[in-house]
Formats: structure tokens, C-alpha cells, sequence
């Protein structure tokens, strides 16, 4: 159920008129809200005279009220409908019963006795009183007052003096209004109650039997209260219909005295219209599909009021005389019956556009004349809050450009107001990204620049070198030798080829040593007195045909074996910063090629984002391999230094055997090979 929403059953109360001959057939329980009615029946008796006996008809209501008192009335059958309708309910209060049986007394009340005055003056003076004591709710009352006579609707707040014509009853999606409706904005109280009896003045009276002041109409007086729920400044509105119909009293003709044409038209007329109002509360009751609300102009006017959005309370007035029985039952019948009708009420909201947009428009003014004194104050004088002409727009734009290309070195945004700001549609994300990417230029130029410093500090030996970073342009150079390094390898770092060193031994080729050679120069002085030729074979000898010899060469093998595996890993992370290197490039080219973003062009901004994302991304790929690369020319070198040990000592190893062996046989070195051989 939304919040306010009211399932209501229509409360219904009777008030009996006092009388100095009530019937006897009457009894009221006010306590339990009960009337009974002794009703005298006659049976037919076969062969007899008929029999009479006793029926009881019971009626049980919300409240019976017996008294003259108009406050009990109003406090028990009304106040809290108006406290209903304060808070922004649809209320409605109706007075229904026979000619003369006190309605207008409950509605209206006597007027020239104060204490007299009826639920009309009373809800009146609550409406105003809440007005008054409430200022902050604004409450705004108007008031219309209609009646239904003789099957038309008057307007009895026209002032056009002259009589009005019918108001024409328009219905759109199930609402009833009547064009052209008189609705009186009221102040206060006094005003409320003037009009009321201006209204009253037009309402159709005639002297009748049963009441010297006889309604001749159905009046329905509506007060429309609008009030703010809220002190927010975007407030919601309550606009709520209190109607307080009196309905014109029914009556049997035949029973009374007036005869008349027009009284007995009019008698006809409001029958026909109460007997409408009976039809449609049956059908309501029923529950029927159809609900006959357009057979009449009252029961049209009181659709709301029986079945819609709308709190009902019905004060069914009655004559208490053995004469009117049958009226009163039927009252009561009438009664009993509304008293089964639900209508749902709610709460009526209405955002109050016009109020909200009054109060803008006020604040708005108060705004700027604040900021012009801030600005007056500030020395700021020229800045303008109006709306930004084109012109202004795209100069704003250009200053914006500039600064985010850093042009005209700006050292600010040049904006002067938000209105500014928001034009350009310099988002709050927009200016981060901006900065964002600032930063990342800023980083690399920062990078740079420490870099070309530490050059100069160490040129002038104020620091030690800086180690080289990977040049970025030239790539990384393959590894070959002794000579691989980040960047193209310096041709003198290059490893000697094998050619240039001593001439390998045909046995060495046929035992597979293939790396293991020596040099002329190698061969200590005085020691090799034989030729190249025999020391390789000696050498061979040695390396395969010794213990020692075989170990020092399996070393070296195994030492040879994890070298290949090493370069071949920095061979892998070479490939892999040359990639980077070329999609760093690309990316680069890319950016440069998509030129300076507008700042308002979000879309452009997006991909410029990602774009740098990938290059950060690859930068940081690009020295994640180098710092690797390092860390492998490291072990590489270490373990082309363990190569190289190896095959010294080996060498050692060799010379240390052949000289002591050939000292050893006390021969030429010569014979001593040949014979080895
Ligand atoms: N409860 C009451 N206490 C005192 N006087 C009453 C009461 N009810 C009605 N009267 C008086 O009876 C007379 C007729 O009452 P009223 O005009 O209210 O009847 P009505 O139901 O409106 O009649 P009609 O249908 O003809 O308009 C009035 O003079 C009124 O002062």
C-alpha cells in the first residue's frame, strides 16, 4: 500500500431532532451506537380479523447523537475529517434526511447564536486557525460553493450579477470538475464565512410545512487547502478538497399539505435525485460492475465522495415522531447501507512548480548580488554570471587548450565561474584524466632530464658513471661471444674468431674439441721447444688420455653447456625488449599522431587514455626484460670467466705434465712426443 494510502469505511452518524413527542417505538443505545424500531405488523388471520404483532427493525451506526449541542456534533461526526483533510485527504461531510430534520441546523447551524453556529463555521475556524498558527506550511484556501437544483448545478460564488447559467460537469480520468467553476482564494475566517452567506443569500429556500427555511437544493461547499509538507527547498504539496454537502430533505408529497407547482416540482426533483443518490449507494454495496454515478448531477458531484479517493462521514438527520417513522426507517435504510461502502483515500501530493520556481528564481537573485559584493570586494569586477554567449564559449575552450598543452605556459585553467566551467563541460573526471596524464609526461621528462644530469655531473667526475640505460632507438644487440650487450655490439667486442687463434690440431678435431686451442704466445718461454704440431697432439693426449686431464675437460664441458643455455635465455629477453621497443615506437606514433584532445571530446580522451595505459604498460615490460637482461649478462660473464678459468687451468695442467714428463724421460722433447704418439 503506498504511504498515506487509507482504506475507509463511511462513517455514518444519526442525529435525531429534538421533540416534545418522540415515538415510543424509538430506542437509542448511544453507548453501543444502536437504534431499534418497534414496528407494528398485522398478519392476516384465515377466518379472522387480522393479527398485529411486534417487529423489531435494528439500525447500528458509528454514533447516535440526541443532542442539541453542536460542538458534541462536530467534535464526534466532523473534527477529525477536517484534521483528515488538513493533513491532505479528500474529506467529505453530507447531511441526509427528511424536510425539516435538522441538516442545514447540522451544517450551517443558527447563525445569530454563537453556540449554535453548525460543522460549516467550526471547520472553518480549524482551516484558519492551522493557517495562522502554521505559517510555515503556507496554507492557501479557496473556496467554491454550488448547488443542485432541480437537475442543474449553480455557481453561488458567481459575482457576475447576473444568474448563471448550469456548470457544465467535465470528467476527466474518473475526476469530476465543473468548468468554469468559481473558486475564491479566502485569507482568513471572516472572509471564508462573508462568502458563505453571500452563497447562502442565492440558495434556493422555500417556505414548507415542515420547515419555514426549506432547502429547495443540494449544496455542496468545497474548500480546496493546499499546504507544504516541507521546509526543503524543493517541497512537496498537499492539495486537499473538504466538501460539506446539505442535501435537500426528502419528503412524501402526499403527506404534506403543499401542493403547490413549483414546491411540488421541486419536491419531485429532489426525490428523483435522492432516489438516484439510493441506486447508486445499492449499486456501490453490490459491488457492481456499472455504477450509475451519471443518472443524476448529484450523485456525478458525489462520485468521489462514494467510491473514490475521498474519507466520507454522513450525519443522517431525523424527526423522532410516531409521523415520520417510515421516513426515519427509510433514512436509516439509506444509512445502514452507505455504512458497507469503502472508498481509498490518500494523500494528495502536488510538487508545487510554481512556488519551487518563484523561490529559484528569488534565490537566484540573491546569488549573484551576493557574488557581485564578493567580487566588488575581491577586486574582481568584471566577471559576468550570465549565460555564455557562443563566442565566449569557444574563447573559454581556446584558454583551456592552451593550458592543457601548455602553450602559453598558463600556470592556472582560466576560468572565472562555475557557469564557465560547466559550459565547457569541463567535467570533474575530464580535469583528472588531464592531470593524470601531466603527470606521466611530467614523470618521463623528469626521468630524462635526471639522466642527461647524471651524464654531465660524472663527465665532470663529480659522480661515477651511470650505468648506460638501453638506448632506446638502436634496439638490443644479439648476443655473440664476448661481445653481446644491451644495444648494437662495438665491433672491437667482438670475440676474436677462431682463425685468429692457434690453428687447431687435426686429433682435436677428430676428438671433438672444438674450443680448446692455444696460441703460439700461450706457450711459456723456454718451456715448448717442439713444434705446434706435437704440442697439440701432446695436448690431446693429455686431455683425453689422463684422469686429470678428463675431469678438467668434463668441467669445462658442463661449465660450456650452461653458458649456451644463459645466452640463449638472453637471447630470448633480447627478442622480447625489441619487441617492446618497436610497439613502444608504434604506440608512440600513434599518440603523437592523434595531436592535441579537445576537452570536451571524451570519446578522443578515452583512447588517448588507453593508449598511454599500453605504453606505460610496455615501458614497464620494456625494463622489467632489460633488469633481467642484467642480471644474465651478469651470470653469463660469470660463467664465461669460469669457462675461461677452466680452460686455464687445464692448459696449466698441460704444461705442468708435458714439461715434468718430458724431464722425466730426460729426451728430447722431440723423440719423447714421437714416441707418446
Ligand atoms: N438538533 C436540533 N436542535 C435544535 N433545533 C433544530 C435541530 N434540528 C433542527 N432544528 C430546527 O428545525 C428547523 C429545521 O431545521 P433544518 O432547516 O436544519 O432542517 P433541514 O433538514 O435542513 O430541512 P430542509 O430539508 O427543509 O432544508 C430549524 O429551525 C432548526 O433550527
Amino acid at each position: 500500500m503506498p504511504h498515506g494510502e487509507c482504506q475507509c469505511r463511511i462513517k455514518v452518524h444519526l442525529r435525531m431532532r429534538p421533540s416534545s413527542k418522540p415515538s415510543a417505538a424509538l430506542h437509542f443505545d448511544e453507548t453501543k451506537a444502536m437504534v431499534r424500531i418497534d414496528v407494528q405488523k398485522k398478519q392476516s388471520n384465515v377466518g379472522g380479523p387480522p393479527r398485529s404483532y411486534t417487529d423489531q427493525i435494528v439500525f447500528s451506526l458509528d454514533s447516535v447523537i440526541q443532542t442539541t449541542n453542536q460542538e458534541t456534533v462536530f467534535d464526534s461526526c466532523a473534527k477529525q475529517l477536517v484534521e483528515d483533510v488538513l493533513q491532505g485527504y479528500h474529506g467529505t461531510i453530507m447531511t441526509y434526511g427528511q424536510v425539516g430534520s435538522g441538516k442545514t441546523f447540522t451544517m450551517t447551524g443558527d447563525m445569530k447564536v454563537y453556540a449554535h453556529r453548525g460543522i460549516v463555521p467550526r471547520a472553518m475556524h480549524r482551516i484558519f486557525q492551522e493557517k495562522e498558527t502554521k505559517p510555515e506550511a503556507g496554507i492557501r484556501v479557496q473556496m467554491s460553493y454550488v448547488e443542485v437544483y432541480n437537475e442543474g448545478i449553480y455557481d453561488l460564488l458567481q459575482t457576475r450579477g447576473e444568474p448563471a447559467g448550469s456548470l457544465m460537469i467535465l470528467e476527466e480520468n474518473g475526476l469530476v470538475e465543473l468548468r468554469g467553476l468559481t473558486k475564491m482564494p479566502v485569507e482568513n475566517e471572516a472572509e471564508a464565512l462573508k462568502l458563505y452567506f453571500e452563497g447562502e443569500k442565492l440558495r434556493s429556500y422555500s417556505d414548507h410545512s415542515l420547515n419555514q427555511m426549506s432547502s429547495r437544493s443540494h449544496c455542496v461547499l468545497t474548500f480546496y487547502i493546499e499546504r507544504r509538507t516541507g521546509i526543503r527547498t524543493l517541497q512537496d504539496v498537499t492539495v486537499a478538497k473538504l466538501n460539506l454537502v446539505d442535501l435537500a430533505g426528502n419528503e412524501r408529497v402526499k403527506k404534506t399539505s403543499d401542493y403547490r407547482g413549483h414546491l411540488r416540482r421541486e419536491a419531485m426533483a429532489i426525490n428523483k435525485s435522492l432516489t438516484f443518490l439510493e441506486q447508486t449507494v445499492y449499486a456501490l454495496r453490490l459491488g457492481q460492475g456499472y455504477i450509475p454515478f451519471r443518472q443524476s448531477r448529484l450523485t456525478t458531484l458525489l462520485k468521489e465522495s462514494l467510491g473514490g479517493n475521498c474519507k466520507t462521514v454522513l450525519i443522517v438527520c431525523a424527526w423522532p415522531e410516531d409521523y415520520f417513522l417510515d421516513e426515519t426507517i427509510g433514512s436509516l435504510r439509506f444509512a445502514q447501507r452507505v455504512k458497507l461502502l469503502r472508498t481509498t483515500a490518500i494523500i494528495n501530493k502536488k510538487l508545487d512548480s510554481a512556488g519551487t520556481e518563484r523561490r529559484y528564481a528569488k534565490e537566484i537573485i540573491e546569488l549573484r548580488q551576493e557574488l557581485a559584493l564578493k567580487d566588488a570586494l575581491s577586486g574582481h569586477t568584471r566577471i559576468s554570471y550570465d549565460e555564455l554567449t557562443e563566442e565566449a564559449k569557444t574563447e573559454l575552450r581556446n584558454k583551456i587548450e592552451a593550458f592543457i598543452t601548455d602553450e602559453k605556459e598558463l600556470d592556472q585553467i582560466p576560468v572565472e565561474n562555475f557557469r564557465q566551467v560547466s559550459h565547457s563541460s569541463i567535467k570533474y573526471h575530464v580535469v583528472a584524466k588531464q592531470v593524470k596524464e601531466l603527470l606521466c609526461l611530467f614523470k618521463e621528462a623528469h626521468v630524462s632530464i635526471r639522466t642527461q644530469l647524471e651524464k654531465v655531473l660524472a663527465e665532470y667526475g663529480l659522480i661515477p658513471p651511470p650505468e648506460e640505460p638501453p638506448p632506446e632507438d638502436s634496439g638490443v644487440g644479439e648476443l655473440e661471444g664476448h661481445g653481446f650487450h644491451v644495444g648494437i655490439a662495438p665491433l672491437d667486442a667482438r670475440p676474436e674468431s677462431p682463425a685468429s687463434l692457434g690453428q687447431m690440431s687435426p686429433g682435436a678435431k677428430r676428438c671433438g674439441v672444438t674450443m680448446l686451442t692455444y696460441k703460439e704466445n700461450d706457450v711459456p718461454e723456454g718451456v715448448w721447444e717442439c713444434s705446434s704440431d706435437i704440442r697439440n697432439d701432446a695436448f690431446l693426449e693429455f686431455k683425453n688420455g689422463t684422469e686429470e686431464g678428463q675431469q678438467q675437460e668434463a668441467i669445462i664441458k658442463s661449465k660450456e653447456g650452461e653458458l649456451q643455455i644463459k645466452r640463449r635465455y638472453a637471447r630470448d629477453i633480447c627478442a622480447t625488449i625489441n619487441e617492446a621497443k618497436k610497439e613502444i615506437q608504434g604506440v608512440k606514433k600513434l599518440i603523437k599522431e592523434r595531436g592535441i584532445i579537445k576537452p570536451d571530446d571524451c570519446a578522443e580522451l578515452e583512447k588517448r587514455t588507453s593508449l598511454l595505459t599500453r605504453l606505460r604498460s610496455l615501458k614497464s615490460a620494456y625494463h622489467k626484460a632489460y633488469n633481467e637482461l642484467k642480471t644474465v649478462k651478469v651470470d653469463v660473464e660469470a660463467v664465461q670467466q669460469e669457462v675461461r678459468d677452466g680452460k686455464e687451468m687445464l692448459l696449466e695442467s698441460f704444461y705442468g705434465w708435458f714439461h715434468t714428463l718430458a724431464k722425466y724421460r730426460g729426451q728430447e722433447t722431440e723423440d719423447f712426443l714421437a714416441s707418446v704418439a
